[in-house]
């Protein structure tokens, strides 16, 4: 099965909603930042995303049986004190479709926004199609002024079939170690695969179009090796203990969101290691989108006992703790090292 009207649905999508997050990030105003319940942050660009998402995937491809699984919903935003953010977002989304060709569906009232925010209230699951949405993945680092991803996927029977991962903040050159930043460097990338077609990249201007393929050394010490910014979201000292048995010369590069597997996809570095503290569970909507986007360059994701990651379960992913990806030439080594590095920390602890 073909699902081009699909990526072109979902690559419009996830643009528009680039360019609403960068309309946000430029002038991010204190009042824009939110505490969600778990205390982790949520802005009016998470919402706004969300709805511009929901909304041009239900009127792109019409259809009775639309199933969303996406981060936020509209709980905080219903009551007496969410009514300012509320008319904040919807003006943002307006505008935005205004700007666009969306122009006459540019009159949404805050119900309609609240509606296609609730839109993502799916469960998924390994029947029939659901799309998978994090709005604002790398919500810190999108408030940092770093990297973030809008990634979308489709889910088709339980696996990953389609995958956009929009990153407005990531050089169209490589961000390896050896390659130093300079402010002249053109960001904005949109990465998409389908399933069985490969990964491509282009500019989110859409100017032009690149096959991406992941990198293929054998031979760590020449590679870089990514992993989350945020040392909350992943043990930083298990990595290190793992990049040394493994003969890394390079520090780690540690970026947010899965802008590390869009950088992965077209050969930045040859591995992305996670591993979150005991206890925490991995959504769907922060791996889908970059899973496909991987694996379709040629790459290999796996939970730590080696497993390829189940997204067939609903909202979380159910797994081995740790998310590793690499090259299929690593994986072997690469595994054999998470293994005896998780097997010393175990005895120490
Ligand atoms: N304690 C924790 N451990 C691991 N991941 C966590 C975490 N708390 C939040 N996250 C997830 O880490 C994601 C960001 O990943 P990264 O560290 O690669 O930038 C967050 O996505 P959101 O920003 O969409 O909420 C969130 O889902
Ligand atoms: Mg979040
Ligand atoms: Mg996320
Ligand atoms: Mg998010």
């Amino acid at each position: 099965m073909s699902y081009e009207k699909e990526l072109a649905a979902a690559k419009k999508a996830a643009s528009l909603a680039a360019l609403l997050c960068q309309k946000v990030q430029k002038a991010l105003l204190q009042s824009d930042i939110h505490s969600k319940s778990d205390k982790s942050p949520v802005t009016v660009a998470d919402y706004g995303s969300q709805a511009l998402v929901s909304l041009v995937l239900e009127r792109e491809l019409p259809s009775e049986s639309f199933s969303l699984v996406a981060e936020e919903d509209s709980g905080d935003l219903r009551g007496n004190s969410g009514q300012e953010t509320l008319q904040r977002i919807r003006t943002l989304v307006n505008d935005t479709l205004a700007n666009n060709e969306y122009s006459s569906v540019s009159n949404l009232t805050t119900d309609d926004v609240l509606r296609a925010i609730d839109n993502g209230k799916s469960e998924g699951g390994s029947r029939g199609q659901h799309w998978v949405l994090d709005p604002i993945d790398g919500t810190k680092g999108f408030l940092r002024g770093d990297q973030y991803a809008i990634a979308l996927a489709l889910l088709d029977e339980g696996k990953v079939v389609l995958g956009v991962l929009a990153c407005p903040n990531l050089p169209l050159t490589s961000i390896s170690g050896e390659n130093q930043q300079s402010s002249q460097d053109k960001l904005g990338c949109l990465f998409f695969a389908t399933v069985g077609t490969g990964t491509y990249m282009q500019p989110l201007d859409g100017s032009s179009l690149l096959k991406v393929h992941v990198s293929t050394t054998e031979n760590p010490e020449e590679a870089s090796l990514f992993e989350s910014f945020e040392a909350a979201h992943s043990l930083h000292d298990l990595s290190s203990t793992i990049a040394k048995k493994l003969g890394f010369k390079a520090p780690p590069v540690r970026i947010d969101s899965q802008a590390k597997y869009g950088a992965l996809s077209r050969g930045d570095g040859a591995i992305y290691l996670r591993f979150p503290h005991k206890g925490y569970r991995e959504k769907i909507w922060d791996h889908a989108a970059g899973c496909i986007v991987v694996t379709e360059a040629g790459g290999v994701v796996a939970d730590a006992a080696g497993n390829p990651l189940d997204f067939s379960k609903g909202k979380y992913l159910d797994l081995e703790t740790g998310i590793i990806v690499t090259n299929q030439k690593l994986m072997p080594l690469l595994l054999k090292a998470v293994k005896e590095s998780l097997e010393e920390r175990a005895s120490s602890l």
